[in-house]
């Protein structure tokens, strides 16, 4: 669904991200994480296109959309959703999923109202299709946030630390709605500093440091390689 070869990216002497690759099946998630400035964020752009890559590339069902702006990697199904959801205040939550099943997934009319009804149920917002975006309490706002990225019809779907914010047992809830998402169609990257939600979440995971993958494995293999217990307890050792 997703492969990715050889991505890099400097800004002036800054090598931020450096001969990255991985392949991301559909049905699979794979977690990226990493100590701050490791240059998860960088890479998540250079795949949405949001900045362009000095090179590599990045094929979406064999497709290499490396070339393409952000909207047509939306429609190429590349779909992303971040951190802080900043939903239009007055438009309603299903108004919001026709927006982007028309703008990102090119649907009209029946298509587009079938689209949001099944998103409306997968990410459990049927019972706030009417509610106003600026009445959502923070995990409503995540699940909306969400909700517009899967209402694109996406191959690839990019969570971007979307816990952020949430309590503990939020946290819970969106594990357990992410791990609904899975289906042989639909490849999930997710970034996030709560390694446990990667656990329980993800097949493999991907650890960055100073823009290089450090090792990718299973998550049980991950947390417990010395690298990455020495980049975490570092990380905590400055903090
Ligand atoms: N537009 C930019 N211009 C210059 N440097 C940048 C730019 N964007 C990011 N960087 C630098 O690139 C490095 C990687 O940043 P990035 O935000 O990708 O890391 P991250 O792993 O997502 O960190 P965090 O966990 O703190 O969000 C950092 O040193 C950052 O300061």
């Amino acid at each position: 669904m997703l492969q990715v070869h050889g991505l890099a990216k400097a800004f002036g002497p800054l090598q931020v991200v450096r001969d990255l690759g991985t392949t991301v099946q559909g049905g699979e998630c794979l977690g990226v994480m990493g100590p701050n400035g490791a240059g998860k964020s960088t890479f998540f752009d250079l795949l949405a296109g949001v900045t362009r890559a000095d090179a590599g590339r990045v094929l979406v069902n064999g497709v290499d959309v490396a070339a393409l702006p952000p909207e047509a990697r939306v429609r190429a199904g590349l779909a992303r959703a971040f951190q802080v959801p900043k939903p239009f205040a007055t438009l309603t939550v299903g108004e919001h999923l026709l927006l982007a099943a028309d703008a990102g997934g090119g649907l009209r009319g029946r298509a587009a109202a079938a689209r949001v009804d099944e998103v409306l149920a997968l990410t459990g917002l049927s019972r706030l299709r009417n509610a106003p975006g600026g009445s959502l309490r923070l995990l409503d706002r995540k699940r909306l946030e969400l909700a517009k990225a899967l209402a694109t019809g996406p191959k690839v779907l990019l969570l971007d630390e979307i816990s952020g914010g949430l309590t503990e047992p939020e946290v819970q809830a969106l594990v357990v709605l992410i791990r609904g998402l899975k289906r042989p169609g639909l490849a999930i990257l997710w970034i996030e500093h709560i390694a446990h939600a990667l656990q329980a979440t993800c097949d493999r995971i991907l650890m960055l440091h100073l823009g290089a993958k450090v090792i990718e494995d299973r998550p049980d293999v991950v947390t417990a390689d010395p690298r990455v217990r020495a980049l975490y307890l570092g990380a905590a050792a400055h903090a």
